[in-house]
């Protein structure tokens, strides 16, 4: 069948109309907003027992509002297509928020219904309805339609689920999971799909029926009867129109019945076990069709849609601002007690009201009427080719038409030739670099693994020859290769960055040590540990040295060549961590080296006190270096500025004060220790020297104080300072990842939406994308069970800061792979899954599992009693069993990633329980880790680790 779709010219987007109500127009095409409409259903039983209020008022046709306790005027109203408020029927859904883009579908245009909204607020319920009103329309339109314009029309059906983001036939119960294809002319279908034909409306009933008899129904707390998956019925509609020409039109369109799964709190759901992983793909899927819902309605062309995202979206494509009309009835309840989840639905409803589609007529052209044509073309040319003139012309011209034809496939040849030649090169070059990475690394054979996924489409299309299948292969390469050049060339030059910053970061570091060794020589404890540290910082200095100095000593390379840059990055992956691991080194010293100095001042504090005569803690030999020190040169520090006023603030008044005026006469000056007389004023202890008797006397107290102040406010800058460089190491960790993360995606053939990214992401304000990409984290650690402990130092740590993105966009990226490669393991057969760890989910799960246990244990060392008592009030945990309470806490938290309180909540237990720091206070993000594993075995969890492993992080 040759598809010939009839296009209308866009028009420009102010000028977008909006499908008028009511008004069937079956041939209604080009640029269309999505219609939108709100149904809002009575109070039902459960609300009623419980004396729920009504929250909305449905004002007229197209306005809802909330109402207010007082009945003031409320300022939370929303405007739609059409609003049906509780006593509305579904016929007068139907006709008002339906039937237009219904019958459109008999007019060859595509056309989708769809019902979205919380559970138990009614989709199934006015689906239901819509569905069978739909199937009366259309039977009585095919009818009088046929009447006027003879018309033959061939109906079929077919209808999916998307189970736990498991595609499954409603008509074939038998086939199992179903996987999705991607067509280039007809988008997203799905393989193997049962297709019915409909031989009448009673036999499409009867099919309905079977359908909803088949699909996943559980009880939940909100509704006895509450569709876990996602339904589409797809009804496809052909027609061939006899004009009074003679010619045949054919027209082809499918028109969906879609009822979502309804989003839903596992808090108010009380939820667990299957309910709850339903819950969660349930919710999860949702967050992405909002998603796309959101970025369409921007109406920005360029934008990165995330379709791929999720099967429902995929699915759904082409009616999500594609080829079709789309009507979207949202269902939500009055109550007071969901309110917070209706004005989700409308803000979804909103979104999507600014959603453009495009629809056009979808007309084929039979084969049979090709082969007619042409048959009477040749009938004509033979008529031709009789006489002897008329062949002469005929010939002239077909030699003509060759003539071009073999230029073209000259110029063909020669284009092919250089692609060839160009494939050729890059081979050659490539080959003994793998060779050599093969031989030499383990690593690189994994990433050569990892990086060539198969294709899906090849797998699918049966088992092509060896030879196609080498081209295809080779092709294949070239153009992710071709299309990858240039975000290559960029990856390339982060990663120099990268080696660049991590120089800089040892060279900082190496003066930071430096001067801590000044500082330290300067101060002359003469404390043994003091010294034994010096020289341990002193040997950290130099073992630093050469870490940061280990990039230069790699070649630089192939400019393009981003898999040797890959292979090199983590054989310098040590460095980052010996780095790291020197930082730590030094931060240690540091604290012994405050806590030795603190000891010493106050023996020698206790000691001055007791002997009444004692040295100071600095000698005086050494106080001109004082003002090199606190004036430290090195230039990172925070404090320095701090620094400089410390010897402000440090300097006594010009006339009264020793130090300075020896300063300014050194030679006099030397090594002076003092003696404290007792009366509150120091006078030198070297008394015979006529200078110092002359000299008023010295406050030796507050000189002690003054130099233990400015020692203490130096090691603390040095400490701060090494805090920070941890800080950028985990920076530049995390920028490594960042990349690791791109290059996966380009090779998995994805990698042309990080430009797209970039792009859609530069409008948006960064809390709307954080508060947005959060989100989306906190699901998906939910469904790849994600260490509760690691979710909540991530939850604590990244709050919206801007330089916070970085690490936002690793932890997004990491789930997201892993989400999808979990997904692929879920669903690949053993034999498929080579030596993976198949049970990685279920490990991961008892290593949460072994997590909560933990926590639970936490409760009674780290709350008090109050603070549980008060726990289990807000929780709801049951008075049964002090243990078990603990555990029901523990089993309670990071279960609803859909409720952000909840979130909030969990993480704040989390925290007290590991002993976090509290929101708001500064935590340096040094501390956190790139690996989701719970703190007390990371060996169990498996999840990160398949990717971790495949570039050995
Ligand atoms: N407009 C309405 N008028 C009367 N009853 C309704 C209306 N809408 C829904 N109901 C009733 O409310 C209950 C829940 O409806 P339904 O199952 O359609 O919700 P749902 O949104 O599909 O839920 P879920 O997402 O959990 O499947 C059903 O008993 C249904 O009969």
């Amino acid at each position: 069948m040759t598809k010939i779709i009839a296009r209308t010219p866009v028009t420009p987007p102010s000028k977008i109309p909006r499908m008028p109500s009511s008004t069937p127009g079956p041939s209604r095409v080009g640029e269309e907003k999505i219609f939108v409409t709100v149904r809002m259903r009575p109070l039902n039983r459960k609300e009623q027992e419980m004396y729920d209020l009504i929250a909305w008022d449905c004002v007229d046709d197209h306005t809802i509002l909330l109402k207010t306790p007082n009945h003031e005027c409320s300022t939370l109203q929303y405007t739609f297509d059409k609003v049906f408020g509780p006593t509305c029927c579904t016929q007068k859904v139907y006709e008002e928020g339906a039937k237009d883009v219904v019958l459109s579908a008999l007019s060859g245009i595509n056309a989708t219904i769809f019902a979205y909204g919380q559970t138990s607020s009614g989709k199934t319920f006015t689906m239901r309805g819509i569905t069978e009103n739909a199937i009366k329309d259309i039977y009585e339109h095919m009818e009088s339609v046929s009447k006027i314009h003879p018309r033959d029309f061939i109906l079929k059906v077919s209808a999916l689920e998307i189970y736990n983001e498991t595609v499954l036939d409603l008509l074939n119960r038998e086939s199992g999971p179903l996987r999705l294809l991607d067509d280039p002319q007809k988008g997203t279908t799905v393989e193997k799909l049962a297709e019915e034909v409909v031989k009448d409306s009673m036999h499409l009933r009867y099919l309905i029926s079977i359908c909803e008899a088949q699909r996943q129904v559980g009880e939940t707390t909100l509704n006895d009867k509450s569709s876990r998956s996602h339904q589409i019925i797809r009804l496809i509609i052909e027609s061939n129109l006899k004009e009074k020409s003679g010619h045949v039109k054919s027209f082809v369109a499918s028109l969906n019945f879609v009822d979502l799964a309804g989003s839903e709190r596992a808090s108010q759901t009380n939820a667990d076990g299957t309910r709850l992983k339903e819950g969660s793909h349930i919710n999860r899927s949702l967050l992405t069709l909002t998603t796309v819902i959101r970025k369409l309605s921007d109406g920005k062309r360029n934008l990165h849609i995330p379709y791929r995202d999720s099967k429902l979206t995929r699915i759904l494509q082409g009616s999500l601002g594609g080829n079709a009309r789309t009507a979207i009835i949202c269902t939500i309840s009055p109550a007071l007690s969901h309110v917070e989840h209706s004005r989700n639905t409308l803000s979804f409803a909103t979104s999507a009201k600014e959603v453009v589609n495009s629809a056009q007529v979808n007309m084929v052209i039979s084969e049979k009427q090709l082969v007619k044509h042409l048959q009477k073309e040749v009938a004509r040319l033979e008529a031709e080719l009789q006489s002897p003139e008329a062949s002469y012309l005929c010939l002239r011209s077909l030699l003509l038409e060759k003539d071009l034809k073999i230029k073209e496939m000259e110029r063909e040849m020669k284009e092919l030739k250089r692609q060839r030649d160009f494939m050729q090169l890059q081979l050659d070059t490539k080959a003994p670099k793998e060779q050599k990475g093969l031989n030499e690394s383990g690593p690189s054979h994994q990433i050569v693994k990892s990086l060539s996924f198969p294709d899906e489409n090849d797998l699918l299309s049966g088992s092509p020859s060896p030879r196609i299948q080498a081209v295809k292969a080779a092709g294949r390469q070239a153009i992710v290769r071709w299309s990858a050049t240039s975000n290559v060339s960029s990856l390339v030059c982060e990663i120099r960055k990268i080696d660049l910053q991590q120089r800089q970061l040892g060279e900082e570091a190496n003066r930071a040590l430096e001067v801590l060794h000044k500082e330290i020589d300067s101060c002359r404890l003469g404390s043994q540990d003091a010294a034994r540290n010096i020289a341990r910082l002193l040997s950290e200095i130099k073992e630093m040295q050469f870490v940061s100095c280990a990039p230069e000593t790699v070649k630089s390379g192939d400019q393009t060549n981003l898999r040797e840059e890959i292979i090199r990055l983590n054989s310098e992956g040590s460095n980052f961590s010996s780095l790291e691991k020197k930082l730590e080194n030094v931060q240690e010293s540091i604290d012994k080296l405050i806590l030795s100095l603190t000891t010493n001042v106050e023996v020698l504090h206790s000691k001055s006190q007791a002997k009444k005569k004692k040295t100071l803690p600095f000698s005086m030999s050494n106080s001109p270096n004082m003002p090199t020190i606190i004036r430290s040169p090195c230039s990172p520090w925070s404090s320095s500025v701090k620094a400089t006023e410390h010897e402000r603030e440090n300097k006594s008044p010009e006339n009264d004060d020793p130090v300075s005026s020896c300063n300014t006469t050194p030679g006099q000056c030397n090594a002076s220790p003092t003696k404290n007389k007792g009366d509150g004023s120091s006078i030198s202890s070297r008394e015979g020297t006529p200078y110092l008797q002359k000299t008023k006397s010295v406050n030796v107290r507050k000189l002690q104080k003054m130099f233990e102040h400015a020692a203490e406010e130096n090691i603390r800058s040095i400490r701060a300072y090494v805090t920070e460089l941890k800080e950028r190491v985990a920076k530049l960790q995390y920028q490594k990842q960042l990349l690791v993360c791109q290059v996966l995606e380009m090779e998995a053939g994805e990698g042309s939406t990080n430009e797209t990214e970039i792009v859609d992401q530069s409008p948006m304000s960064w809390p709307s994308i954080f508060s947005d990409q959060r989100k989306q984290i906190i699901m998906l650690w939910h469904l790849c069970h994600v260490s509760i402990v690691h979710r909540t130092q991530f939850y604590m740590l990244f709050r919206g800061d801007p330089s916070d993105q970085i690490y936002i966009e690793v932890e997004l990226r990491r789930l997201t792979w892993l989400e999808h490669h979990l997904a692929e393991l879920g669903n690949a057969s053993p034999a498929l899954l080579g030596d993976e760890p198949a049970g990685s989910v279920s490990s991961s799960i008892r290593a949460l599992k072994q997590e909560r246990e933990y926590l639970a244990k936490r409760m009674n060392s780290k709350l008090t009693t109050e603070e549980r008592e008060a726990l289990y009030a807000k929780w709801d945990i049951p008075p049964e069993g002090k243990q078990r309470r603990r555990l029901q806490l523990a089993n309670k938290i990071w279960t609803d990633p859909y409720s952000m309180q909840h979130v909030h909540e969990s993480a704040a237990i989390v925290a007290k329980l590991v002993g976090f720091c509290e929101p708001g206070e500064h935590v340096s993000k040094e501390m956190f880790e790139l690996n989701f594993a719970p703190l007390s075995d990371k060996k169990m969890w498996m999840g990160w680790n398949l990717l971790s492993n495949l570039f050995r992080l």
